[in-house]
């Protein structure tokens, strides 16, 4: 693949949930290498989005490329392969309460190669010391500060080297000092570690801080996008409402219905 393709692309991505219809014709495209954020308002289809990228969901229409090869049609060698070169954090962490921190990033190493114990350990202890945690190695999950627990989870994901990063709600529920700690972490791994990293959230702020280029979701489709200085500047109202979370503007407060006074029985 030339290094100027996108390392994901997507288009006219179509899917519902029976009539729900969540995704609209999405079309993204990721450049290689950058840290890129999808905002979007809770429920408006980002875990879905991933979902896809991920192969977990098939789209109804369009598709969604990986590296140039279209998931949808992979079969399961190679959508498993494909998943290797992805590394994915999620929001709640999802690691295993009843082993160390050590194992619990030991385990995909474990799991999918054969490389001998003494190599493993080193690997880990390179991975913890990238997230700024090997003292930690003994814990257990309980043990552990929320922070510290989505360092873990960053850890692991970047255990098998991946090519990809992908974040889902990495922001959410932690304090702000966590959050600082984990934002730099996602910018610090994307450049030393050579990776691309999609970062998707709800949270503008923290995004702003690290993230070279933004995509705005609303009702199912690709309402904004540019480099984060440009979108700041921009004089566009939606996108001006979206980052600066004015509950007034082009995005109605009210979800449709009645007028108020028809739905009071005043009309
Ligand atoms: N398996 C499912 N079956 C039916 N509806 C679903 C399913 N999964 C999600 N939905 C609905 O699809 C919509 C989009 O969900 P999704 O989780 O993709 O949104 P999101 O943007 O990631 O939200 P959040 O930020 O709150 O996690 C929501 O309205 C949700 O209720």
């Amino acid at each position: 693949m030339d290094s100027r393709d996108p390392v994901i692309e997507i288009s006219d991505l179509h899917f519902a949930y029976n009539d729900n219809a969540i995704l609209k014709g999405i079309e993204l495209a990721v450049p290689r290498g950058k840290v890129c954020a999808i905002l979007g308002a809770s429920g408006c289809g980002k875990t879905t989005l991933l979902r896809h990228i991920g192969g977990q969901l098939r789209p109804q229409r369009g598709f969604v490329k990986v590296d140039g090869q279209t998931v949808h049609e992979l079969d399961n060698d190679a959508l498993y392969r494909l998943r290797r070169k992805m590394g994915m954090m999620f929001q709640a962490g999802g690691l295993f309460s009843d082993l160390t921190v050590f194992d619990n990033i030991a385990f995909p190493l474990r799991e999918h190669t054969d490389l001998p114990e003494r190599m493993i350990r080193d690997l880990v202890l390179m991975k913890l010391d990238a997230v700024g945690l090997r003292g930690a190695r003994d814990l257990y999950p309980s043990e552990l500060s929320g922070g510290m627990a989505r360092r873990v989870a960053l850890a692991r994901a970047i255990a098998m080297d991946p090519e990809i990063l992908i974040y889902d709600e990495p922001f959410a529920g932690l304090d702000p000092i966590s959050l600082n700690v984990i934002a730099n972490l996602i910018r610090k791994l994307n450049d030393a570690l050579g990776v691309t990293s999609i970062v998707v959230t709800y949270d503008v702020s923290e995004s702003l801080k690290v993230v070279d280029y933004l995509y705005l979701i609303l009702d199912g489709k690709i309402a904004a996008q540019g480099p984060t200085e440009e979108m700041v500047a921009s004089p566009d109202p939606f996108v001006q409402q979206f980052l600066h979370a004015k509950p007034e503007g082009p995005v109605p407060f009210h979800y449709p219905g009645l007028a108020y006074t028809a739905a009071l029985g005043l009309a």
